[in-house]
């Protein structure tokens, strides 16, 4: 029984890696249909939808990150759960050998990579027991930058936009009104919320996040949560965020709220952010042959993304660029340009940054471009590389190092996700560099950009951290920022800011 399990548990993995449910994927043709043509939302969500269907076929990661995973047990009585969860290790494991999962386990202390998934309290498996004569295995890989945007307030609270969130049903709603606005883009807008009222801050937190096991699609039980779900639905896609806080319709694809005691003195609303690459899935299985029985979450038709031909944005300009460039090519280009890369691009994220601000660089970086990336790599029998998933990382964790970074080493352009703030703003102006932002979670797309791995350096920071020289073709990407002072990023989080402002009156 245990090996078929490990089996099932394996299925089940490499399937939420590179498959979305099917109410995910109601979700976002929903959006889609909602983008007017020709805008950066539409544009985004086409590339969405391609990137969809493309890790559909080659059974690969929706997303390089594919997070941490969390299962979700419920097991009857008699059932050995440690087998299980040996069973279960091994199959993660397994998953990430085979290029399903990116190496993601890393020493908190020391920084070192475990290689494999496994790790101190990794993967995380919660067990419950319960009457029925069957499993329920339920698994979410949440990525990190959207777990980053998690937010939890305690009221009574000061909210920017929204003044004081009392402690009653109307602070609860600014909270979460306010929990969408402060993710702008950055947690790869449109997302998935599930929100947590009470508890203590960690029961909090885990509410928050048994929340995302909930169908996009199921109603809530309770009549008034129901009304703010239907009333934050509404809202928060009001806010004009849009996906990947380009601006647009569609800021949320869904929320779910759940409701525990708390005890006198505390009142917290916790908030899961979850991004639109919304990777969960669930099987039923049977406990004497440890077969899958049935999928979870996949009621319904197949759901046909409508894909007609997206034009590029408007008058969007369109721009060639090939490294080493110059900072006569960067002063040229402006926020709203679409540009197509060719050539050479290095990747470089969260350990490379720090690393850089102190050591010299492996190769000249002298007119090049930078890629906050963390790839999924494999190594064939022959001691080549192969990407298998390379989407953008969220950029402004790399805020107190960037613009330090430009200069140093004469790096025109960097490319990332959710843009950067007034640090790196100021640098691009002074230096000459732009901030060029890629689609988030659009991970199998922009791997298809890779034509070669031509060299490693840093891979003792483990495979996400490395730098990896990749040479691309018509890697497409937006200026968001420019060296000219303008920053889409700062324009639609102050506009968004002024939207919220409007929801600041009582309504429950
Ligand atoms: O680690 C990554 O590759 C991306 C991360 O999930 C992010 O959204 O920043
Ligand atoms: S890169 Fe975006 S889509 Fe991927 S895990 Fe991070 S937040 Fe999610």
């Amino acid at each position: 029984m245990m090996e078929k399990f490990q089996e099932s548990m394996y299925k089940l993995i490499v399937e939420t890696s590179t498959k979305l449910p099917k109410d995910v994927r109601r979700a976002i043709a929903k959006a889609k249909m909602r983008e007017n043509a020709g805008t950066r939302a539409a544009m985004s969500l086409a590339t969405i939808v391609q990137n969809i269907q493309m890790a559909d076929e080659n059974v690969s990661p929706i997303c390089q990150d594919t997070g941490l995973p969390t299962f979700k047990i419920k097991v009857p009585v008699g059932v050995n759960q440690m087998e299980m969860k040996e069973a279960i290790r091994r199959a993660i494991a397994q998953a990430t050998k085979d290029g399903k999962l990116r190496p993601n386990s890393v020493d908190s202390l020391t920084g070192e990579n475990s290689g494999d998934n496994l790790g101190i309290g990794l993967p995380v498996m919660k067990f419950e027991q319960w009457e029925k004569d069957y499993i329920d295995v339920r698994l979410i890989l949440k990525g990190g930058g959207c777990e980053n945007k998690n937010i939890q307030y305690s009221l009574p609270c000061e909210l920017e936009g929204l003044g004081r969130a009392g402690r009653d049903l109307d602070g609860i709603r600014k909270c979460i009104l306010h929990a969408v606005y402060q993710a702008q883009g950055q947690g790869c807008s449109a997302g998935f919320i599930g929100v947590g009222i009470g508890g203590d801050r960690s029961a909090g937190y885990d509410l928050a996040k048994e929340q995302l096991f909930r169908s996009v699609d199921d109603v809530n039980p309770n009549e008034d949560l129901r009304k703010l779900e239907e009333y934050i639905m509404e809202a928060a896609n009001k806010l004009g965020i849009g996906t990947m806080g380009f601006g647009g319709e569609t800021t949320l694809l869904g929320c779910k709220i759940g409701v525990m005691h708390r005890i006198p003195a505390s009142f917290f609303v916790s908030v899961a952010y979850n991004c639109w690459a919304f990777r969960r899935l669930g099987v039923i299985i049977d406990p004497h042959t440890g077969d899958i029985q049935e999928w979870l979450y996949q009621e319904g038709d197949d759901v046909n993304f409508q894909q007609e031909e997206t034009e590029v944005v408007g008058e969007a300009r369109e721009v060639v660029l090939e490294a080493p460039i110059t900072e006569e090519q960067i002063r040229s280009l402006k926020v709203g340009d679409v540009v197509r890369i060719n050539g050479m691009i290095y990747t470089g994220r969260d350990a490379i940054h720090k690393h850089l601000m102190n050591h010299d660089a492996p190769v000249d970086l002298n007119g090049q471009i930078i890629y906050h990336c963390g790839p999924v790599m494999l190594k064939d029998e022959n001691g080549k590389w192969h990407v298998k998933a390379a989407g953008p990382t969220t950029s402004i964790r790399e805020e107190p190092y960037q613009g330090e970074i430009m200069k140093k080493f004469g790096i025109r352009a960097v490319i990332g996700k959710g843009g950067m703030g007034a640090k790196t703003l100021a640098a691009l102006k002074e230096h000459g560099g732009v901030y060029l932002n890629a689609i988030g979670g659009a991970a199998q797309y922009y791997a298809d950009c890779i034509q070669s791995v031509e060299g490693v350096d840093f891979l003792e920071f483990g495979i996400p951290e490395a730098m990896w020289h990749l040479r691309v073709k018509d890697f497409t990407a937006v200026v968001t920022m420019d060296s000219h002072g303008n920053s889409l990023h700062e324009d639609v989080e102050k506009s968004s800011l002024e939207k919220l402002a409007q929801f600041k009156e009582r309504v429950f």
